[in-house]
């Protein structure tokens, strides 16, 4: 088994990287955890007191929870990942049964900054992009997929996402195996990827 972890700010594009390794694998060989669907159960706040939660800091994670899928998969455990709603800040009832593959990739901005967690990956990646192209992104993708409008993005880009990027995911560049730019679509750099993938399923 090859676990990989997918790191990076927001809107550097992890999930169209992974999308790009997933394009030649078929699903028996692959599963993907994502960071997103461990936000910590906040079912008893209001929706008014979510929107203003910190989802940038560490804490905002269930790390104890991602950690343990993790560890499970990696003992041929089939676990039940959550699933999240953006527009609802909140996990929803539903889960999805995960079963383990050869390849699991686990992808999300924190998760290089929990030591139990990084040191289950066997291959660290993190995905670059300037500040002012991921910030371009993520209004585009927030507002047009993840039901916010302008204000919002802006807000909570100013008030929590650009310092707690500083302080918390782009120091996190120093554990990386691999850098990948990503200011343009590189498919060199998903192509190494692509062969360190293929080599362990052959
Ligand atoms: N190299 C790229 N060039 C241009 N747009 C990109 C690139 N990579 C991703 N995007 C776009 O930017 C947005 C955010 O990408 P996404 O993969 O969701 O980032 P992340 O998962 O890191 O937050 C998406 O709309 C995606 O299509
Ligand atoms: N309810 C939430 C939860 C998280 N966010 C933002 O998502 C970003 C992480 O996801 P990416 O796919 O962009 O890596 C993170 O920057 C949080 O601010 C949110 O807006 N609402």
């Amino acid at each position: 088994m090859l676990i990989i972890g997918i790191t990076g700010g927001t809107g550097s594009g992890k999930t169209t990287v992974v999308k790009q390794i997933l394009n030649e694998l078929t699903e028996d060989d692959i599963c993907i955890i994502s960071q997103d669907s461990y936000y910590s159960d906040t079912s008893h706040l209001s929706y008014e007191e979510r929107t203003k939660i910190n989802f940038d800091h560490p804490q905002s994670i269930d790390f104890d929870l991602l950690t343990q899928h993790v560890q499970q998969l990696k003992e041929g455990k089939t676990i039940n990942q959550p699933v999240y709603s953006f527009v609802e800040h909140n996990r929803t009832k539903e889960t999805i049964l995960t079963s383990p593959k050869k390849v699991i990739i686990v992808e999300g901005i924190l998760i290089f900054t929990n030591p139990t967690l990084r040191n289950l990956f066997d291959i660290k990646i993190y995905v670059h992009a300037d500040s002012d192209e991921r910030l371009i992104r993520r209004v585009k993708r927030d507002i047009a997929e993840r039901g916010r409008d302008l204000d919002e993005v802006l807000n909570r880009y100013q008030n929590t996402l650009k310092p707690m990027h500083q302080q918390f995911i782009e120091s996190t560049k120093e554990y990386a195996d691999i850098i990948i730019p990503n200011n343009k679509f590189n498919t060199v750099g998903i192509n190494i990827v692509k062969t360190i993938i293929n080599e362990k399923l052959s």
